[in-house]
């Protein structure tokens, strides 16, 4: 054990900081939340970051003030050093092996056979795009069987569906391990169904699905067509419900539209928990793309992190293989990638070309005289509803159609923070939901400034 131990020191630090304002919750969310205190010396306080991205931010925008702050509050020039993520993995391993008792390390967690260990809760990010799903899920994973049986989660493509079910799942697994979780695509539930009959082992197929205390059945839309392998569900469906046992399917659309599927199977997927997955906004793909950097050692700017966001609106497989993509690129490379070389090497993942010739200035124009509001104003710092509403459209389209960063967009709305562009940007979204006449103005607009 170290005689040293500032960790106090840089808590009371970080919690002042938010306190007057000079770390934002965006900075904090962004930058500190996922630091830890390792451990002190004499004159040092070590810390562990995810990665030399995170680190190269903090030493750039927050050591001085960091360090001044510590001075303040504990008397002593302490100095900030950084150590990438494992080292902390590896101590909370020992610590955790050095505290449990004997039984519970002769009980190793086993992970489930067939769930992936990294479809967990905690690797989920939640955004206004999943939040209701999510929330049931984790309330299911809690509660297995009661409130929420069945419950369905439907929703296109790469979208989180079999995530949030694995999430369940593994959740299950591990805080009820007495629970039997199984987990299924329905393709293959299809093809053991049509081995059992083949071999004559109905029997054993029908105990291995009714004696689950969780059955977690993915994809159940490919069971159209499937007459035989209904009519077997139904029955399981039955035996499980009947048995207060818990039940979540996914699908790609609602029930209703699922094409020669018996009815009353439709009906009992209605009748539980139906909750649906939307493609993600702006910031949910940004905070998504920073998730899944966590885990890696490497340095991706965030000017990067903006382009992808901004760019990949489909799903969130899309965008983890464009992030993959990138990574991979950085790694063999070895060198700082730039906005640059990223658009080159991300091209075919970007499903619309980027817009080259349409600046802010452009759009700025169009969207004042569409308004009648003076550029003058639509750049100024009037707070009145006739220049905010223009405003916050043209913020919109920005970043609709062109590639510009929210800081860029900011500048050149009179050196406005990114912050503001983002929660401008949010406004429009949100407005376009409740009031169906925003839409096609935005539209109208767009049409115009491209033609022109
Ligand atoms: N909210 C999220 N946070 C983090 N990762 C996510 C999130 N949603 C989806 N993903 C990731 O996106 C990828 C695709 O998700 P998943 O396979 O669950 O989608 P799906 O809806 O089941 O797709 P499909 O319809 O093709 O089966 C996975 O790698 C998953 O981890």
């Amino acid at each position: 054990m170290n005689e040293f131990d500032y960790s106090i020191f840089w808590e009371e630090t970080i919690k002042q900081l938010r306190e007057e304002n000079e770390l934002s919750d965006q900075e904090y969310n962004m930058y500190f939340q996922s630091i830890h205190y390792i451990e002190s010396t004499r004159d040092k306080i070590i810390l562990s970051i995810p990665s030399r991205f995170i680190q190269s931010q903090l030493k750039q925008r927050y050591n001085a003030i960091i360090e001044t702050r510590l001075f303040e509050l504990s008397g002593i020039e302490l100095t900030l050093d950084f150590e990438i993520e494992n080292r902390k993995k590896d101590q909370e391993k020992t610590q955790s092996q050095e505290t449990e008792s004997p039984e519970i390390q002769e009980k190793a967690y086993e992970p489930h056979p067939q769930l992936r260990e990294d479809y967990t809760f905690d690797n989920f990010v939640v955004g206004n795009n999943n939040s209701f799903a999510a929330n049931a899920s984790r309330a299911i994973a809690e509660n297995p069987g009661s409130k929420y049986n069945p419950c369905l989660i439907y929703g296109g493509v790469g979208l989180g569906k079999t995530h949030l079910m694995q999430s369940i799942g593994n959740s299950i697994h591990k805080h009820k391990p007495d629970m039997k979780v199984v987990y299924i695509p329905a393709e293959t539930f299809i093809n053991d169904f049509i081995e059992s009959i083949n071999t004559k082992k109905q029997t054993h197929f029908k105990n291995k699905y009714r004696n689950a205390d969780i059955l977690l059945i993915d994809d159940i839309h490919d069971l159209q067509d499937k007459k035989g392998t209904q009519e077997e569900l139904f029955h399981t469906f039955n035996a499980l419900y009947d048995a207060n046992k818990q039940m979540v399917f996914t699908c790609d659309r609602p029930p209703s539209e699922l094409k020669n599927f018996a009815d009353r199977l439709k009906n009992r997927f209605v009748r539980g928990l139906n909750v649906d997955l939307h493609p993600p906004n702006y910031e949910t793909r940004y905070a998504i793309l920073r998730k899944k950097l966590e885990d890696r050692n490497v340095a991706i700017s965030e000017d990067i992190l903006e382009l992808i966001s901004e760019n990949i609106n489909t799903n969130i497989r899309d965008l983890e293989a464009a992030l993959t993509s990138i990574v991979a690129y950085a790694e063999l490379v070895q060198k700082e990638i730039t906005p640059e070389i990223a658009k080159q090497q991300l091209k075919q993942f970007f499903s619309s070309p980027i817009q080259t010739n349409i600046t802010i200035d452009k759009i700025q124009k169009q969207v004042s005289e569409y308004f009648n509001v003076t550029l003058s104003d639509m750049k100024g710092k009037k707070r009145t509803k006739q220049i905010t509403f223009p405003r916050q459209i043209a913020m919109f389209i920005i970043r609709e159609i062109t590639d510009y960063s929210t800081t860029e967009i900011g500048l050149e709305f009179g050196g406005r923070d990114h912050t503001t562009v983002m929660h401008s940007c949010q406004r429009i979204e949100d407005r376009i939901k409740t009031d169906s006449t925003i839409e096609p103005t935005v539209q109208e607009l767009i049409r115009s400034i491209k033609e022109t």
